[in-house]
């Protein structure tokens, strides 16, 4: 039993997801009238989140955050108790308005590397089989959120016995990702 909890959905162990798992539904914490998201898809690059942004399920000092083609999701139930919480932020998040739960998170700006891919938290689904998370991201941010510096080498030590490299930016894939979408948007690749 380990006493540093990161995140639910990761403090037991890390569960795989299926291959053939192809989407589900998520829903807010509301006791009625729940908003209710329906994913066609696979998640991809799922990953826990330590920035201040993403939305963390109660205690836990990580999210969880995947990313879905935004042409596969769509809101199935009670769109209107959803708000965008920072109209100014890259990342549009959708939020019930009544228990505070962001539901999706969309970028708007279409010369952004990232257009086109929305942002989820799987445990909102009560559907078993979405892709595992494979890594930490923004790590130290949790800093900003109230982590006590000292607690950092043993939260990393941690992530790393789950399997789940930290990062304290995106994963070199994704860095990398984002970076050749700049190069080409400059005429340099
Ligand atoms: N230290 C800051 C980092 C915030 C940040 O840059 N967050 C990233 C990752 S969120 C999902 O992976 C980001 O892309 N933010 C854009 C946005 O939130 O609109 C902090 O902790 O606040
Ligand atoms: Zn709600
Ligand atoms: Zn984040």
């Amino acid at each position: 039993m380990n006493d540093i909890k990161l995140h639910p959905a990761v403090d037991n162990g890390v569960n795989a997801g299926s291959d053939r798992f192809s989407g589900g539904t998520l829903h807010c914490h509301c006791a009625a009238n729940r908003v209710e998201v329906t994913v066609n898809a696979q998640c991809q690059h799922n990953h826990l989140c330590g920035c201040t942004k993403c939305w963390k399920p109660s205690g836990a000092i990580f999210s969880q955050a995947a990313v879905v083609p935004r042409d596969a999701l769509s809101v199935t139930a009670n769109e209107d108790k959803l708000q965008v919480v920072d109209p100014a932020a890259t990342i549009q998040r959708h939020a019930c308005q009544d228990c505070g739960v962001h539901m999706y998170g969309r970028i708007e700006d279409t010369t952004h590397p990232f257009h086109g891919l929305d942002f989820i938290h799987t445990e909102l689904s009560d559907d078993p089989g979405w892709a595992a998370p494979e890594f930490a991201a923004f790590t130290s941010s949790i800093i900003e959120a109230g982590t006590k510096p000292e607690e950092m080498d043993a939260i990393r030590a941690r992530l790393k016995a789950l399997g789940l490299e930290p990062y304290d930016c995106l994963s070199p894939p994704l860095m990398d990702a984002i970076a050749t979408h700049v190069a080409k948007s400059k005429g340099i690749l």
